[in-house]
């Protein structure tokens, strides 16, 4: 009777305390505590072993296992059992992205396996991942579980692709190799870069072609690159092309640097810290090789483009160099195999300008067209950047943008876009100083009319010497397979 009593009252009781118990121990976050025991417990009766992935390999090549390690292990949804994870804002609005902080651990499960990795970072900065796993399951598991990374991490680089803009940094700077990244967000691509259609349809087809041709490069024996030359005034879009080129590839872009590259060593060590699927770009190339003050040599530029270096380095790569002219540099260096495609992009004309006026100011056609055309059949011209600038400026009132473009053609764009051929002549009858003095240009000198004067005003664009010597109205775009 006692016993059936105390039963009555004590089973009861014994719930009630498991229940406070169990609130207290999920409210106070002791539950986590008592498991991280438990898992140590357990881990006393197992024998572990431990495999590293280094970011980078001995040669400072980037680790690709470490990437994909990286991209899989930021997915897992464990992530947000680990004490430390870094909160970024993703691409969408409201989307928030984590990331594992510096020496967390996180946990992950494969066939009934229970494996955890370390995100390691040493005091000097170099960063692994440690993947610890038990040896009894090791034997089991390890080749399927790596493969399976490698499979989930593609597919999550293919769909969450965010591309990166790379920048050099000083070899003194460097800490964790030589390169800094931010968000490749640039806004330009084939549809809105004004140029011959023809042209853009060639380069694209171009690009898919080297897309698909790893098996054709493999046979060849080559490697699979190509390399491409974009020559021409200041502002008539080769950056905005690399931009374009980078977006319809969906690659990372490498900006070279070379005034931060010590010399052709250093050079190759800043090459091979490249990945794969990119694009590898040094601006400027012709004044670099005007500049003769660097311990950097043109064959040290060059060689990675053909030499044996770039089979060492990641494949699926794409190089461009740009230039203002290419007049002055030593055919050898441009040699097909070494630049495959060169493309011309030259100052406006009437169909370049219809483009820049359709996208910047929304017009098909307008009454000041003949007009512009005229202009343009007597040999003047602007680069498209000074032209959308105007159009820019003044894009509430089209017939404005029109009449300052007219007015900035009529009095900077004289003969700048006349045949070398007739210029030459006009240069033998002028003065030189009429001919090279950029300063007595209404563009940048003094006698500037008005409408020069609000454009030199609003933008400061300043036109380089060299401009003026490189300018053909001959458009010879050539786009020249070299191999
Ligand atoms: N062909 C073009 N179509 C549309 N916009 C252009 C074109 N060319 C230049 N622009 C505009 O002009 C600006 C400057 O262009 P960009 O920097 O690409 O010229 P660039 O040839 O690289 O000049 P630089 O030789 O001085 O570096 C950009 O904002 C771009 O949008
Ligand atoms: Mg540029």
């Amino acid at each position: 009777m006692g016993i059936l009593r105390n039963s009555v009252i004590g089973i009861p009781v014994l719930v009630v305390a498991l229940f406070l118990v169990r609130v207290v121990l999920f409210k106070t976050g002791l539950i986590y505590t008592v498991k991280q025991w438990r898992m140590k417990i357990v881990d006393w009766f197992h024998v572990y072993q431990f495999y590293r992935v280094p970011e980078f390999n001995d040669n400072l090549q980037e680790n690709q296992l470490y990437r994909r390690v990286h991209a899989y292990l930021n997915s897992l949804s464990s992530i947000e059992n680990s004490d430390y994870t870094n909160l970024f804002a993703g691409r969408k609005s409201n989307e928030i992205i984590l990331r594992l902080d510096r020496n967390q651990v996180i946990g992950d499960e494969f066939l009934g396996a229970r494996v955890c990795w370390i995100n390691g970072e040493d005091e000097d900065g170099s960063r692994s991942f440690v993947l610890k796993i038990r040896k009894a399951d090791k034997r089991r598991i390890l080749g399927s579980y790596l493969n399976h990374i490698h499979t989930v991490s593609e597919e999550l680089e293919q769909r969450n692709k965010e591309p990166k803009l790379f920048m050099n940094v000083a070899g003194n700077e460097e800490k964790i190799g030589r390169w800094r990244s931010i968000p490749f967000t640039h806004p330009c691509t084939f549809d809105n870069i004004a140029m011959e259609a023809d042209l853009k349809d060639k380069v694209k087809s171009d690009l898919e072609s080297f897309l698909k041709g790893k098996q054709f490069y493999n046979r060849l024996g080559r490697v699979w690159k190509r390399s491409y030359l974009l020559y021409g005034p200041s502002g008539t879009g080769k950056s905005s092309f690399v931009a374009a080129m980078a977006s319809f590839l969906n690659y990372d872009v490498y900006d070279i640097d070379l005034s931060k590259v010590e010399d052709d060593s250093d050079l190759k060590m800043i090459l091979l810290q490249t990945t794969c699927r990119s694009v590898i770009v040094i601006e400027d190339l012709d004044r670099f090789l005007s500049v003769k003050s660097t311990a950097l040599s043109v064959s040290g530029v060059l060689n990675f483009t053909d030499g044996i270096l770039s089979s060492c380095a990641a494949d699926e790569r794409i190089m461009v160099f740009t230039m203002t002219s290419k007049e002055q540099i030593d055919p050898a260096v441009l040699r097909p195999g070494r630049v495959d495609v060169h493309i011309h992009f030259p100052l406006c004309d009437f169909t370049a300008f219809k483009a820049l006026a359709s996208s910047y100011l929304g017009l098909k056609e307008h009454k000041l067209f003949p007009q512009v055309e005229g202009i343009f059949r007597d040999g003047a011209s602007l680069s498209p950047a000074e032209i959308g600038e105007l159009m820019i400026a003044n894009r509430n009132s089209p017939s404005r943008a029109l009449k300052s473009v007219i007015n900035a053609l009529q009095t900077d764009g004289d003969r700048r876009g006349t045949p070398a051929s007739t210029r030459r002549l006009f240069h033998e009858r002028a003065s030189s100083e009429d001919y090279e003095g950029d300063t007595s240009g209404p563009l940048c000198g003094g006698g500037s009319s008005p409408a020069v004067k609000e454009f030199k005003k609003l933008y400061g664009l300043l036109r380089l010497k060299s401009n003026r010597k490189s300018q053909s109205f001959n458009l010879t775009r050539e786009l020249r397979n070299g191999s």
